[in-house]
């Protein structure tokens, strides 16, 4: 048996395997997605198809979850989370594909802290990332709306930090977290050592799912931390991008998933983002970008190069400039990094430039400008990267430079896979009206 296959390969017992039924094939459309699947199937098709719901109270969540709604200003739910949240509340195990910045991780925050009853010393919530910033994020939006539910305790763990602090923290029974968000690694290093037990876990939940199971390291870790918790449980991933390839090895976690795309990947660009792009050499680069920084308005940019040397060296290059600029990758320590994040998020920095790390889940609601320095290799990683900008609905810009045949290729892919033209950046520039809030 190939590793490949011996990755994926769960014993019966342990895995209950559906078939993704055919589009066509019982399949509600609802908006731009659709959703097949579900426990009870025909029936439970017809209830959420059925669902209007206008807001957040249609969902019959605890009272303090809808005061921290109300507080965090959210008046309306989101299509995915329409879609996502009835199911998810009766503990079906969902498989959810939905555009960049439009809800994702309420879905899975509201349900699983709805669903909780805190034991004290038992963790029963277990969400794991591909980023630590990513981690860190979502610990905060559990805070944020766990914030009236006062005996709910939640952690974050990741690499990069002393695993001693950890322990403590889990030796702690007054401070055992009932929640815990994290990376893989780190978090497997903590299942091995019996420093953390897994036995009553309810609710496993992936974010960014393809790209957790697509890089074979890290799927090994989310299979050893999956196999550490209970059958009987549920689970629930999420991601913008969901390959065809990838969507059976995400079932193999699951039983009988909702199941929910964005088939028509022409919906998947956001129609409030503007992008173009701008060919030119490498050499090029720096004084486009600096005359892009000096004439363009934005709130907040973002950056994104493909190598932590480009990222220190631009980031150099435009403090040196006195532009007010910041860098994260994973060429510094990981205390600076969340620093560093917390510092652009809290709009203390109004120009990040980045790699592939924030290219992905980061919500920085003032970003509105999204800037490929470097291409990347694939439209994938594009779609996440310009999602950055623009999110839950709110307008933005993005730029790719482009420069040589390979890119030239990878700009073809994205419009090809998009169905989206990208056109060339307007000699003029862009009326600032047209990307910034009014
Ligand atoms: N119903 C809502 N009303 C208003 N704002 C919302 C609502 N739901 C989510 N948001 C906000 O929208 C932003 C984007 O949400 P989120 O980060 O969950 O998107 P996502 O779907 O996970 O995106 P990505 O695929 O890029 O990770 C967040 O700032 C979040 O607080």
């Amino acid at each position: 048996m190939s590793t490949e296959e011996d990755l994926i390969d769960y014993s019966d017992e342990e895995l209950e395997t559906t078939k993704a039924p055919a589009a066509t094939n019982g399949a509600a459309k609802k908006g731009d997605l659709t959703v097949t699947g579900a426990k009870g199937d025909a029936k439970a098709k017809g209830s959420y198809v059925g669902i209007h719901a206008t807001g957040f109270r249609d969902f019959l969540l605890k009272g303090e979850l809808l005061r921290a709604i109300t507080d965090c200003g959210f008046e309306h739910p989101s299509e995915v989370q329409q879609t996502c949240i009835p199911q998810a509340l009766l503990n079906t195990d969902i498989l959810c594909q939905a555009k960049s910045g439009l809800g994702k991780t309420a879905v899975f925050v509201l349900t699983t802290l709805h669903a909780l009853e805190p034991v004290p010393g038992e963790c029963s919530i277990l969400v794991m990332c591909h980023t630590r910033e990513l981690a860190y994020q979502i610990k905060n939006e559990y805070a944020r709306f766990s914030k009236y539910l006062p005996e709910v305790k939640t952690a974050v763990f990741y690499g990069g930090t002393p695993m001693a602090k950890d322990l403590e923290l889990l030796k702690n029974k007054e401070q055992y977290p009932n929640i815990i968000v994290g990376t893989p690694g780190r978090l497997n290093a903590l299942v091995r050592d019996k420093a953390l037990s897994l036995r009553n876990i309810k609710h496993f939940v992936l974010d960014e799912c393809d790209k957790m199971l697509d890089q074979i390291d890290m799927r090994r870790d989310v299979q050893e931390i999956f196999r550490a918790t209970p059958t009987e449980k549920q689970v629930m991933m999420f991601s913008a991008t969901l390959s065809q390839e990838i969507r059976p090895i995400c079932k193999k976690f699951m039983r009988n998933p909702m199941e929910v795309y964005v088939d028509d990947e022409t919906k998947l660009t956001l129609h409030g983002l503007q992008q173009y792009f701008i060919k030119l050499g490498e050499g090029e680069k720096n004084r486009k970008l600096n005359e892009l920084l000096d004439t363009l308005e934005f709130n907040q940019v973002i950056i994104f190069v493909k190598s932590t040397l480009r990222a220190t060296e631009l980031d150099k290059l435009l403090r040196d400039c006195n532009f007010p600029s910041i860098a994260v990758h994973s060429g510094v320590t990981q205390e600076e990094r969340i620093k560093r994040y917390k510092e652009f998020k809290e709009f203390n920095k109004r120009i990040c430039v980045a790699t592939d790390v924030f290219g992905r889940g980061i919500d920085i609601e003032r970003i509105n400008l999204a800037i490929n320095y470097d291409l990347p290799t694939d439209a994938d990683s594009y779609l996440h990267r310009v999602g950055r900008a623009g999110r839950f609905g709110t307008k933005g810009l993005s730029i790719s430079f482009v420069s040589g045949e390979q890119d030239e290729n990878v700009l073809a892919e994205i419009e090809k896979r998009f169905d989206a033209k990208v056109p060339q950046y307007p000699e003029g520039g862009v009326d600032s009206s047209t990307y910034m809030q009014a």
